[in-house]
């Protein structure tokens, strides 16, 4: 890396829209929940949104229930992290906070549009596995895993931050062995025949 923001890569083509957001540090981008609806049968064009009459909106939570045994499941773009000394309001304290062992109630979701970092999760024998986010990478983290993230020594990232339905950001940070989320993470482990050591 030069200097921080100084590199631009090239961006797939369906995130080009994204482009102007990213000049601005970890804009907030507003979170809007994917819509869905019932469809009339009519034989309009097929790209017009074929609402019934009245328009008939389907909940996110319905659509969760009604295709709960297949895998469905929507991603809302929260906002673009940039990560990089000198560029971000409270640097020094975002990193700190992100490399402070903690869990989610929910998956944590990242793609890296550019540069790198490491985040760092904790194996069965409460070992710290390191795992590299590069460029084009995308991580998702249970709900309940111990991790924390940091910068590598190239001192940049943007990543985008996705959700599952409501944004939730919360960190619990450790311990949090009576969260029941992390309880459900080591049931989960545990049924699929791993030895989680006890701590
Ligand atoms: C910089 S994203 C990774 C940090 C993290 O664990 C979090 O945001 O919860
Ligand atoms: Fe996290
Ligand atoms: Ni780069």
């Amino acid at each position: 890396m030069v200097g921080c923001g100084s590199i631009h890569h090239p961006q797939p083509k369906d995130l080009g829209n994204l482009e102007p957001r990213t000049l601005i540090s970890h804009q907030q981008i507003p979170v809007m929940a994917p819509e869905a609806w019932l469809i009339d049968e009519s034989d309009q064009d097929q790209r017009l949104p074929h609402h019934r009459n009245p328009k008939e909106f389907v909940s996110l939570s319905k659509l969760q229930v009604q295709f709960i045994l297949t895998i469905f499941t929507i991603l809302t773009l929260q906002d673009l992290l940039e990560l990089c000394p000198g560029k971000v309001e409270n640097y020094e304290e975002k990193l700190k906070n992100f490399y402070r062992e903690h869990i989610h109630a929910d998956e944590e979701i990242r793609y890296c549009l550019e540069g790198s970092g490491y985040f760092d999760v904790r194996d069965k024998d409460d070992t710290w596995i390191r795992i590299w986010i590069k460029e084009g990478d995308m991580i998702v983290l249970p709900a309940g895993i111990y991790h924390r993230f940091t910068l590598d020594t190239s001192n940049y990232v943007k990543l985008m931050r996705l959700f599952i339905g409501e944004p939730v950001w919360t960190a619990y940070n450790r311990p949090q062995e009576d969260h029941p989320a992390r309880q459900v993470y080591i049931k989960t482990l545990e049924s699929s025949g791993v030895a989680v050591k006890a701590h």
